[in-house]
């Protein structure tokens, strides 16, 4: 595996997942380094992980050639300004996780137009099983995407999309979904309580199910749309259940809660931008 020196910034629960990814990869932990103020945090990288964690940014990114920002969107003109003279070599590259916070933005805090990767993840990260979309400023070269790659794939499934903007779709479809998912299945538990199953089985026939639908959903290679027809027998309980929801309209509720969310999104990285 590539033996490109890492420097996060910042070593909360997405820099943790991703570390934990990589370390779990193979990736040499004598090769990531963290800069992180919380010293519970930095010992518990340390021990966990076997990274080094450092409180002073200046020491994690000394012989860095791959920078992870994982701070805040808030603070992240804060600490990119502050981080901007501390940056190693001439080119590094520079992944930043912050949501809503765009390349242009991040080259203007730290001074110059490096390379940056703007990735958007999802917390199923934290499992390994993330959903992660990517995007390349025109300084990143072939070898730049190889190594944000690496990385990010350690916390799951990765996707490139070709304008920066797209990243708000992203946000919108991925990196909220699992809170849409949640509150499917929060509804679905709290609807089999209510028709007279026990908590505890209406939550594990719940969970179990949302798992069940996902593996095949990966793994056949028919489209959702054929195995949802699969469960439902003409006449049957499925079809009386999906009219319901078709009553309700659920494909526009949806579409109109990610247009919501992209819409959010956009706004949120202009004031990111601008506002600091
Ligand atoms: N959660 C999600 O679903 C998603 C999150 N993201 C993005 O991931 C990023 C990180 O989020 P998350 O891990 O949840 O946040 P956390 O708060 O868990 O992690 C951020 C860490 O940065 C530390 N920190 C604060 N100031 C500095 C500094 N000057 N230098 C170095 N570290 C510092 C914080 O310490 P302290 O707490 O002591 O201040 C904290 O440990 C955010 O930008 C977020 O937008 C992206 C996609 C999805
Ligand atoms: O809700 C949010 O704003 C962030 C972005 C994606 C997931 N959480």
């Amino acid at each position: 595996m590539s033996n490109a020196k890492i420097a996060f910034i910042g070593g909360g629960n997405m820099a943790t997942s991703l570390i934990a990814g990589l370390v779990a990869d193979g990736y040499a932990a004598q090769d990531i380094r963290v800069s992180e103020p919380n010293p519970e945090r930095r010992n518990a990288l340390q021990a966990r992980y076997g990274v080094h964690a450092f409180a002073e940014s200046a020491k994690a990114l000394a012989g860095a050639d791959t920078i992870v920002l994982c701070v805040k969107p808030q603070i992240a003109r804060q600490v990119c300004t502050a981080i901007a003279a501390e940056i190693p070599g001439e080119t590094p590259l520079v992944v930043s996780i912050m949501a809503g916070v765009p390349e242009q933005a991040i080259q203007d805090w730290l001074g110059r137009p490096l390379p940056i990767v703007r990735a958007m993840p999802n917390t199923p990260s934290m499992v390994q099983t993330g959903a992660i979309g990517l995007h390349a400023s025109p300084e990143v070269d072939a070898e730049g995407r190889n190594r944000a790659e690496t990385i990010l794939r350690a916390a799951g499934l990765v996707r490139w999309v070709a304008d920066e903007d797209k990243i708000d779709a992203v946000t919108a479809i991925s990196g909220s979904g699992p809170a849409y998912f949640f509150l499917f299945m929060e509804a679905l538990e709290e609807a089999g309580i209510a028709l007279g199953l026990d908590a505890e089985t209406a939550r594990l026939l719940t969970i179990q199910t949302a798992l069940g639908a996902a593996k095949m959903a990966m793994e056949s290679d028919a489209p959702p749309s054929r195995l949802r027809e699969q469960v439902t027998s003409p006449g049957g309980t499925t079809e009386r259940a999906l009219g319901v929801f078709a009553d309700a309209d659920l494909r526009a509720l949806v579409a109109g809660a990610t247009a919501a969310a992209r819409d959010r999104a956009k706004a949120l990285s202009k004031t990111l931008s601008e506002d600091q």
